[in-house]
């Protein structure tokens, strides 16, 4: 798929991941609505992208994903300025054990907001024109991360809630591609929190087996992973794919058929 004249909405976009994904969109033609609770920090870098990409090529719109008010704004305002929607990035995330619930608001409940927002207006059988959603889990989507159980419950949860998504897409024909990004640890501020008592909480004792298991996976840079993210884009034939990205390299996860496959069953009618 070209990204030349395509949409795109990132949640979390004013830093780390988000302004990767951000910045290799652009660089691929696409416009980019930015979403982000940093008003401050998303200001700086549209007038940094204003700078190398033009001022009609981005919008930022200062938005908390936890609020479905400002979500649905950020949305209409998105289709006011560009005129369409194809892409979804839903990226925003903390990893805060202390305020665990605004872990789940922010992780998982905004991230199904988002996903439900996107599909209201990019499904076809409410008159959309199809598209992609990519949510951004975590190799802790995959695996427990014993300091932070919280936040791998939130990663576990994008995780089964984005493949299941994918399926009624299929089953429903919606013509949206719904597909997970597991990232490694990256290079960007929420590393920081492997050492901040204020968000591991009760489990700041486990912070030297995170940094060990930090130690020995290695650290990728925003760049790496923003590779992966355009693969989710752009390769029409991935819904319902679950990409892992590595210092390794980076591999479609597979999993358990623990459902049998119903579409595939005559006696399912829709
Ligand atoms: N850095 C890493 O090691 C990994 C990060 N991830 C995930 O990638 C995503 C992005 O994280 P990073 O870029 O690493 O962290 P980051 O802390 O650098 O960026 C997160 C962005 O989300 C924004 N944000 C936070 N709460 C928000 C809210 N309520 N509404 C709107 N925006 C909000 C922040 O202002 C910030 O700009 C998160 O979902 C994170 O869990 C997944 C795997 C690895
Ligand atoms: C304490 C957590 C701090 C930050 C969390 C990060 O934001 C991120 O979400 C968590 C990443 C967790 C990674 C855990 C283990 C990673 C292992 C590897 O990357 C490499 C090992 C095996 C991968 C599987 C394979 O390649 O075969």
């Amino acid at each position: 798929m070209s990204l030349k004249g395509k949409v795109a909405l990132v949640t979390g976009a004013a830093q780390g991941l988000g302004k990767g994904f951000t910045r290799i969109l652009l660089t691929h033609g696409a416009k980019v609505s930015l979403l982000d609770v940093n008003e401050a920090a998303g200001a700086e870098l549209k007038r940094s992208l204003d700078g190398d990409f033009g001022a009609d090529s981005t919008v930022f719109l200062p938005c908390d994903v936890t609020s479905d008010a400002q979500l649905k704004d950020a949305f209409r305002r998105t289709l006011e300025t560009f005129g369409r929607i194809d892409i979804v990035c839903n990226n925003a995330g903390i990893l805060d054990e202390n305020a665990w619930e605004r872990t789940v608001s922010i992780n998982l409940c905004a991230v199904v907001r988002g996903t439900y927002l996107a599909l209201q207006h990019m499904k076809k059988e409410s008159g959309g024109q199809g598209g992609v959603i990519v949510n951004v889990a975590s190799v802790a989507g995959l695996g427990p991360l014993l300091s932070t159980p919280v936040y791998t419950a939130t990663k576990h949860g994008v995780v089964g809630f984005s493949r299941a998504i994918a399926e009624v897409s299929k089953v429903c024909d919606y013509g949206v591609r719904v597909n997970v990004l597991c990232p490694s640890f990256t290079n960007t501020a929420i590393l920081s929190n492997i050492e901040d008592d204020r968000t591991t909480g009760q489990f700041a004792r486990l912070k030297d087996i995170s940094k060990k298991m930090l130690q020995d996976a290695g650290v990728l840079d925003v760049s790496e992973v923003a590779e992966g993210f355009l693969q989710l884009v752009t390769d029409e034939g991935k819904n319902g794919s679950v990409l892992m990205v590595t210092k390794a390299g980076t591999a479609y996860v597979t999993f358990p058929q623990v459902v049998k496959d119903l579409v595939a069953s005559p006696s399912v009618v829709l």
